[in-house]
């Protein structure tokens, strides 16, 4: 089984892109991650908690990793691993952590443009502008060494960068 994390800034498409390979290879499977964030905020298909709920979680070892980000809490759960290769939305400085933990891990790194991803998270629409300009603003910095990383442009059209990432996907798989 391989793990694939699906990284990169806000905006840049990896949950489209996840989403898009998944109607094209079929045999692929996404964690479905628990954020702190109310379930019909729309986007990724994910679990909505409370900070509460997301807390017991946490402290009943529900998750296998879990990050803070964007003011909100991301959990992975335990059972979103099973057989077969998984596609996981995952926070870039969660990758050290990650590698240790599924020594399998290949790392699709998805980019956009910063203009284009401004663009696109405005007509989004899930946050207000001040917290699009706080994602756009967010570093974090280079990634730990001994990945391997797959780069995915993202700043034309969805089409071009879906070629890339299954092209990345099939490489691992052959
Ligand atoms: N190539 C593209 N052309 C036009 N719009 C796109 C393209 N890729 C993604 N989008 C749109 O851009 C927005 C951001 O994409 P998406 O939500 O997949 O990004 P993300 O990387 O998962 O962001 P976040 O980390 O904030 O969840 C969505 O509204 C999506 O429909
Ligand atoms: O910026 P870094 O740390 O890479 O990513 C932080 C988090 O930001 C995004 O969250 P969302 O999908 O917009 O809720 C990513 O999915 C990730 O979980």
């Amino acid at each position: 089984m391989t793990h694939f994390a699906v990284i990169g800034p806000s905006g840049a498409g990896k949950d489209t892109l996840m989403a898009a390979a998944l109607a094209r290879r079929p045999e692929l499977g996404i964690v479905r991650r628990v954020i702190t964030r109310p379930s019909d905020a729309g986007g990724e298909d994910f679990e909505g908690v409370t900070p509460e709920v997301f807390a017991r979680m946490l402290a009943e070892g529900r998750f296998l990793l879990h990050w803070d980000a964007h003011g909100l809490r991301y959990g992975l759960p335990r059972e979103g691993f099973g057989e077969g290769p998984r596609l996981i939305n995952l926070s870039r400085r969660m990758l050290a952590e990650a590698q240790r933990i599924l020594p399998d891990l290949q790392v699709i790194h998805v980019t956009a443009r910063p203009d284009v991803l401004a663009r696109r998270l405005a007509a989004r629409g899930r946050e207000d502008a001040a917290e699009v300009a706080r994602r756009i603003a967010r570093e974090t910095g280079p990634l730990p060494d001994g990945l391997r990383v797959f780069p995915v442009d993202n700043s034309t059209t969805i089409e071009a960068a879906l070629d890339q990432f299954l092209a990345a996907l099939d490489k691992v798989n052959s």
